[in-house]
């Protein structure tokens, strides 16, 4: 599309779908006031506004030609747009909330998100205070491009197993980097492949013979003249993605490659000039990197839900389709019970998931506080949140962007809708920065340390005081009588956290069972692995709804009481149906940011799908080229043969 259409194309129109007008005038709230906690204040939304302004002033940001744009065009475009937001930041001096939401604004579109995503904060989190005046100006001027390479092809989730080998070398003072095997060359890291000239290298730390566990290198890949590769490194790209394909996530085999011994991050441990082994502060701390990740996955979670549930709910009050009576006008689909049960969850959990991300970065920020200062005493706690949040954020994200899209029939599997581009992004949230079923775990083996405790009356973590309140023989009983009761929060409260005392001591006792019956702890483990992922994962009068059984089978609710909840959660749906529009023109998504013909502003879908489809390649010229090498021998062979039938 040539580029002044795209500008029109982008460019809000005044005609206004008339059913998505009349949705506006009829808000029972005021949008901008909710905009504004959206963004967390009045000021977040003028700062948010003016980076709108400065990135959809650039071209790059704002083409519409990604819908057909071969790989390589997508990775330059990717690194075009990273330059852009890496000297405005410099240039404009932006803190990390500005640089996020600059990220955001870009839908995190950039081959190099790693370097503020990972590289940085890793620098500032492992490194000592002299390797970090020394590296962060480098990471920051922008010298260093880094990316954060753990994974290997072999091994993702078991970190211990990592092959990777940084073994000292106390006649030259380095150590020597090796991927001995090919299972253990690293593979997946984001923009190692053809970005990246240094990398953050987890790897098994061999002094004097012995194995002192897996700990931080900074490895430099690239020449800082020419970018090609250094002696005894081997990179490149690892192929095409479903998404995310603006990133080239890469490979790396390093064949005795030399570094400083001052190259190891040195905050949490060091090896000394006579190579002896020093460790320093929790052990894993060095691990300190994933878990301010999987919060930002939280957030990440949020921004495609938003994403998801605007354009879902913007296009079902848009598009009508068969009326509930003969004769009358077709409905707005989103006026059927059914579509309502599939698009105002998603919307109904972005909410939910913007609040529960900001809660999250609170205990973060206290918690990674503490740890700077020495403190570690509230890091577990934070691991086991982190990583449960992380985990059921992104599964219930990817099933109901899945939703979102289903609920915009054939036209949301057109590229233009967005929808398919955003599943296919945010599906990799279950398995980055910690496989869902493997951080399920984690939280679930810190939950049954707070059951051990809770069960002798020892005092358990501040998130779980319910396994307290919910064992006592006078805890009282859950009111729910009547509609009115299921709207009462404290009341949905209760029932979660009995619902969740009943899976969570029940997985335990199963456990402790299994243990005493005489069965290894690691297999009764994993014979109980499916109740104790349940007892890790749990929102609203929906969530009890979708996990009835969780909320039957035990001493939660009576059928009656769950026939109540339900009622009460299709009332709801019919009240929030009321206001979907204002609620999610509240998340104040520019047009070009949703990058969805059937999600814009104003609602004119058609108009936009038809512009869009002007685009696709293949209508470059009115015959393709197809036709002269393949097609038109096919038709002329056919005449012949009816021609030659005729005569017979
Ligand atoms: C928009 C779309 C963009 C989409 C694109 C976005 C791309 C983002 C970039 C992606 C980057 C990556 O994926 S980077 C790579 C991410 N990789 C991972 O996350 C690897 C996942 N694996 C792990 O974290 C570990 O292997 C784990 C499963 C936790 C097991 O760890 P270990 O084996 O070392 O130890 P365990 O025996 O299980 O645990 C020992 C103790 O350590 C504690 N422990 C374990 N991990 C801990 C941690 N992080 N912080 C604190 N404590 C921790 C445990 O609670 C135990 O405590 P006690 O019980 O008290 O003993
Ligand atoms: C888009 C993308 C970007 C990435 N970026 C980076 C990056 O920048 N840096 C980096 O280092 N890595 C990166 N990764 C790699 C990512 O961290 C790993 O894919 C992830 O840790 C999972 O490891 P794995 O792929 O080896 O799967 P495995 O660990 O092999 O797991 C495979 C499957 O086995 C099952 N499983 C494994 N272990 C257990 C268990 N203990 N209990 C129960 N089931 C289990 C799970 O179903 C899991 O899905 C990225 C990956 C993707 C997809």
């Amino acid at each position: 599309m040539a580029a002044a259409n795209r500008d029109a194309f982008w460019a809000p129109s005044s005609k206004v779908n008339p059913d998505l007008a009349r949705e506006r005038e009829s808000a029972t709230f005021d949008v901008r006031e909710l905009t504004h906690i959206i963004d967390g204040s009045p000021d977040r939304t003028k700062r948010r506004k003016e980076l709108e302004n400065l990135l959809y002033s650039e071209p790059v940001f704002r083409d519409v030609g990604r819908l057909s744009m071969e790989r390589d065009e997508i990775y330059e475009q990717g690194v075009l747009k990273s330059i852009k937001l890496f000297e405005w930041s410099r240039k404009y001096k932006w803190d990390d909330d500005d640089f996020e939401l600059a990220s955001r604004l870009a839908n995190h579109d950039i081959s190099m998100s790693l370097q503020h995503a990972m590289f940085i904060p890793a620098i500032e989190r492992l490194a000592s205070d002299t390797q970090k005046a020394k590296w962060l100006p480098r990471a920051l001027h922008y010298e260093m491009i880094g990316t954060y390479a753990q994974t290997e092809l072999g091994h993702g989730t078991n970190l211990m197993e990592l092959e990777t080998t940084a073994t000292f070398d106390p006649e030259r003072n380095e150590f020597i980097m090796n991927s001995p095997t090919v299972t253990s060359m690293k593979w997946w890291p984001g923009a190692l492949g053809k970005s990246s000239n240094t990398a953050i290298v987890l790897a098994q730390l061999i002094v004097k013979g012995k194995n002192h566990g897996l700990h931080p290198f900074l490895v430099p890949l690239r020449s800082m003249e020419d970018h090609t590769p250094l002696p005894g490194i081997s990179v490149g790209d690892i192929g095409p993605k479903m998404a995310l394909n603006c990133i080239d996530n890469g490979f790396l085999i390093m064949k005795n490659v030399r570094i400083p011994r001052e190259n190891m991050f040195m905050k949490n441990a060091e090896v000394t000039r006579d190579g002896r082994f020093i460790s320093r502060g929790v052990d894993k701390a060095n691990y300190a990197t994933m878990v301010l990740v999987r919060v930002k996955i939280t957030r990440w979670a949020f921004e495609s839900l938003s994403d998801g549930a605007t354009t879902a709910v913007r296009y079902s009050v848009v598009r009508r389709q068969s009326s509930l009576k003969p004769g009358e006008r077709e409905l707005q689909v989103l006026d059927y019970q059914s579509q309502q049960y599939k698009v105002l969850p998603a919307l109904a959990a972005s909410y939910a998931f913007l609040m529960t991300n900001r809660s999250l970065h609170r205990l973060y920020d206290s918690v990674h506080a503490d740890i700077m200062a020495g403190n570690t005493k509230l890091l577990a706690e934070l691991h086991c949140q982190s990583s449960a949040l992380k985990a059921y954020m992104s599964e219930v994200v990817v099933q109901l962007l899945e939703l979102c899209r289903q609920a915009c029939g054939g036209h949301g599997y057109l590229a233009s809708s967005g929808i398919g581009l955003l599943c296919a992004s945010s599906a990799p949230l279950v398995t980055v920065e910690g496989e869902n079923s493997v951080l399920y775990q984690q939280a679930a083996r810190y939950l049954m340390k707070q059951v051990a405790k809770a069960v002798v009356g020892d005092p358990v973590a501040s998130g779980f005081q319910y396994l307290l309140t919910q064992s006592s023989s006078d805890r009282p009983d859950i009111r729910i009588q009547n509609l009115a009761d299921c709207g009462n929060l404290d009341t949905l409260l209760q029932v979660y956290q009995r619902m969740a005392f009943s899976v969570v001591t029940g997985a335990a006792r199963k456990l402790q069972m299994a243990i005493e019956s005489g069965v290894e702890q690691h297999v009764a483990w994993n014979n109980n692995m499916v109740s104790l992922i349940q007892a890790a994962r749990f929102y609203a009068l929906h969530g009890i709804a979708k996990e009835a059984g969780y909320f039957l089978a035990t001493p939660t609710l009576t059928p009656d009481q769950f026939e109540l909840v339900r009622a009460a959660e299709l009332q709801a749906m019919a009240k929030v149906r009321h206001d979907a529009v204002p609620l999610v023109d509240a998340f104040d998504l520019h047009d070009i940011c949703l990058h969805s013909a059937l999600g814009c502003y104003d609602g004119n879908v058609y108009e936009r799908l038809y512009a869009l489809a002007q685009t696709s390649s293949l209508n470059k010229t009115q015959v393709h080229p197809a036709y002269y090498k393949h097609i038109r021998g096919l038709v002329k062979d056919g005449q012949k043969q009816l021609r030659q039938q005729s005569k017979l």
